[in-house]
């Protein structure tokens, strides 16, 4: 058995949350979430750039539960490596009521794409964020974006908004449908009608493969308030931009807690407000059904959709 020391000033996730105010519409999916080990039993990867505290399916299913939500796509973080292992065991416990998205190197063998499949993972993740994971040359990344499409899969990206010039030719030639971490972590000191967020926009805009997560407010948020202590209106320079993304591609937006909330340094939302954060972005019943329902179910459920 292995025991893992958490990184310095590691923020452990609210064990107690609020029930939230906003009741979310029936069959909503929290579509980024994560499983953390635990690590006796899943141990952390080598190669990781940080050590979690455990943050178990029960525990996850358990929030799900008490937040009111009907479904996951859990997400593998890079404290896992390409260990997919804690999210199969997860996906596999879930009765159907999990997907899951992994991260897979070149030398993954069709079996194992095939078990992963069955297990119930519909998605390879790619990460570009620097203080996550290691560089991986882009013809493996798309090598693998090419089998997996094969399995009608997406890819999953995650990077900060000051790279996207750089990554644009590649992510525009991704053969599957591309979803966007956290609308591509804009810098949200800057307007919302700033040169670079319109770049993201436009990146949406002229490629109708691409969706995003207009997820963790928490993390992008630079004046706050913060979603603790009954705020409920928390995070209010994000607002602007993730209520201009989901009304104007209303079809291609989801939402995830980004539960246990890895790597944050300043606080630990409370997830009952973070859940009341919804409205404030999608204000109407039909946009909330669209990103919380609609929209997760065809992507990883369309047969149930
Ligand atoms: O959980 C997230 O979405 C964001 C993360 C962690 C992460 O993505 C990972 O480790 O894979 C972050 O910004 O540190």
């Amino acid at each position: 058995m292995t025991a893992f020391t958490k990184s310095p000033g590691w923020l452990d996730w609210h064990a107690h949350p609020a029930k939230p105010t906003f009741k979310l519409p029936p069959g909503s999916v929290d579509a980024h979430c994560h499983v953390f080990g635990p690590g006796a039993q899943f141990p952390y990867a080598p190669e990781r750039k940080y050590t979690p505290c455990d943050a178990s399916k029960e525990q996850l299913f358990a929030l799900r539960d008490h937040l009111g939500f009907d479904r996951n796509v859990i997400v593998q973080a890079t404290c896992h490596g390409a260990d997919n292992r804690a999210l199969v065991d997860a996906l596999h416990a879930s009765a159907g009521r999990a997907r899951g998205v992994a991260t897979v190197k070149r030398s993954v063998s069709d079996e194992e794409l095939q078990q992963l499949h069955a297990a119930g993972v519909r998605a390879v993740r790619f990460n570009f964020v620097k203080r996550l994971v290691d560089f991986t040359p882009k013809d493996e990344l798309m090598e693998i974006a090419a089998r997996v499409h094969q399995r009608g899969w997406h890819v999953v990206i995650y990077f900060e908004a000051v790279d996207l010039p750089e990554l644009w030719d590649f992510f525009t030639s991704l053969p599957t449908a591309v979803v966007v971490d956290h609308m591509g972590r804009p810098d949200v000191s800057k307007p919302v009608d700033d040169p670079q967020f319109e770049l993201f926009l436009r990146f949406m805009r002229e490629h109708a493969n691409v969706w995003t997560k207009v997820s963790c407010p928490e993390r992008l948020s630079i004046t706050g308030p913060s979603a603790r202590d009954g705020e409920q209106a928390p995070y209010r320079d994000v607002v602007p931009f993730a209520r201009r993304v989901v009304e104007s591609f209303p079809d291609r937006v989801l939402w995830g807690t980004d539960w246990p909330h890895p790597n944050l340094k300043d606080h630990m939302p409370d997830d009952g407000l973070l859940v009341d954060f919804i409205p404030h972005i999608a204000p109407t019943a039909e946009l909330q059904r669209k990103l919380l329902v609609d929209n997760p179910m065809r992507l990883y459920w369309p047969r149930e959709n």
